[in-house]
């Protein structure tokens, strides 16, 4: 950072277009090359009280925070108004915001919870500095050049068993070291994954999101629970060590499948993580026309190409299509003719799972909003000085809060239930929190 140090008066000698320098809280920035490719244009900032002069109100009005801390923009400042210091802090890594509502009433000062526990509070400070060191820089670089998240990314998760974490609490968790130990596995209850769901939701990256684990959170849990002992065992090892990926193969299950005897010969469509993956849940039809649940290994006759979406390519969303493929009988998950069972068994999860993080996502909504709307200047007023504002955020701020205080309620019924109980008892919640949420 540079440290050299102006005083206003020399400041405001470079005024001129080629010679543009201006202060924004107390730092000092030389836009003479910008100001031409600057998205605002040229004559805003050759305007008398910008060019020059201390422009961090025209600044703050118009920019968010963020806009100074890309490398591009940061690289414009040249030194410090001598006297002076800086006012405007971001929130330090791994901090709880300030701003009203950024954060669920458990992390609000002043305001208490029956559900969370103090190691569930220990956890969450932890792993939020995960997401912002770790997760967070991966997350900007691979939204930005489309690539899959970073197999550094995923050894780091390993490394702290949170790829098993993803998965709830369970037997998987038995004898493995979480978070470095700060976690007990007998501990380990689904408020856990619901913190880890709405805290990877603050990094607003949807698609390096699912990139990260969403196959493994969807195509996995059939292994686990209907999976051959000596199968179950090998896959979950190598996924839970960072070292293979799996995904959930089903769409069109209903259209298209042709299954066989072993060999199964079919196409799927919108598959996330499909373009990476080593292992394939897959839904399909034997040849007496029943459902059936197969793992299928990445071999010839399975190929992946990637599908464009709405997010981005970091998912690894794809097409995929099994030619010829050989299946051992013992990678079948389940019974023979009951693949249906299986699917639905693993929806339930995947809901509460995704409107966990919808939730999470919908909150960060509200925080980016408060915080503009308080900063943004209209006519003269920040913009949160108009009614409508206020009333359009208020809306926001209800849903989300009643939306926490759902998801919360359905969460702790689950830590009081069996996973048969979950199925019988919270398939209806499930989809109505995420129908409501999504
Ligand atoms: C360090 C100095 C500055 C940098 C790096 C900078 C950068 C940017 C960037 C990246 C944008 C695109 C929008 C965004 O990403 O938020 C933008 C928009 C803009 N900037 Fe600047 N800017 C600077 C100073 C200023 C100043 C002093 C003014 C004075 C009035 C100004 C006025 C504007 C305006 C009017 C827009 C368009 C906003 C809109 O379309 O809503 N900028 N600037």
């Amino acid at each position: 950072m540079a440290s050299k140090q102006y005083t206003k008066e020399e400041v405001a000698k470079h005024n001129k277009q080629g010679d543009l320098w201006i202060v924004v809280d107390s730092k000092v920035f030389d836009l003479s090359k910008f100001a031409a490719m600057h998205p605002g244009g040229l004559s805003v900032l050759l305007d008398e009280e910008v060019a020059g002069q201390d422009a961090t109100n025209a600044f703050f009005s118009l920019h968010r925070y963020e806009v100074l801390q890309r490398p591009q923009y940061c690289r414009l400042q040249i030194g410090v108004v001598a006297g002076e210091e800086q006012q405007i802090f971001p929130r330090s890594i791994g901090a709880l915001s300030k701003v009203p509502y950024a954060e669920p009433t458990w992390l609000t000062e002043g305001y208490y919870s029956p559900y969370y526990k103090d190691h569930h509070r220990r956890f969450q400070v932890v792993f939020r500095k995960f997401v912002e060191e770790v997760l967070l820089p991966d997350a900007q670089a691979r939204e930005e050049d489309g690539k899959r998240p970073s197999q550094s990314v995923f050894d780091e998760m390993a490394k702290l068993e949170l790829i098993a974490m993803r998965m709830g609490p369970g037997k998987h968790l038995q004898g493995r070291v979480l978070m470095g130990g700060l976690v007990k596995p007998e501990e380990f209850d689904y408020f856990y994954e619901l913190i880890m769901a709405q805290e990877v939701a603050r990094m607003n990256a949807r698609g390096y999101y699912d990139g990260a684990g969403g196959g493994i959170f969807i195509g996995l849990p059939p292994v686990m629970n209907f999976g051959q002992p000596a199968i179950r065992e090998k896959v979950l090892q190598e996924v839970f060590s960072g070292k293979k990926y799996i995904c959930l193969a089903i769409s069109e299950a209903f259209a298209g499948s042709d299954v066989a005897g072993l060999k199964c010969r079919a196409k799927r469509k919108w598959i996330t993580n499909a373009t990476f993956s080593d292992y394939f849940t897959v839904g399909c039809r034997n040849d007496q026309g029943g459902m059936v649940v197969l793992l299928i290994e990445r071999q010839d006759g399975v190929e992946t190409k990637p599908i464009k979406t709405s997010y981005s390519t970091t998912a690894g969303t794809g097409f995929v299509t099994f030619e010829n493929v050989f299946v051992p009988y013992e990678y079948t998950l389940g019974p023979d003719n009951g693949g249906l069972q299986v699917i639905l068994s693993n929806f339930n999860h995947e809901r509460w799972g995704m409107a966990c993080g919808s939730v999470g996502a919908q909150r960060f909504i509200v925080e980016e909003c408060l915080k503009w709307a308080t900063q943004r200047q209209v006519f003269g007023k920040p913009l949160i000085s108009q009614a409508v504002i206020r009333s359009k955020l208020a809306a926001m701020i209800a849903r989300v809060e009643s939306a926490q205080n759902w998801i919360e309620n359905v969460t702790y019924q689950m830590t009081h239930m069996s996973y048969k109980e979950q199925a019988s008892h919270l398939a209806g919640y499930a989809f109505l929190v995420v129908d409501a949420q999504t």
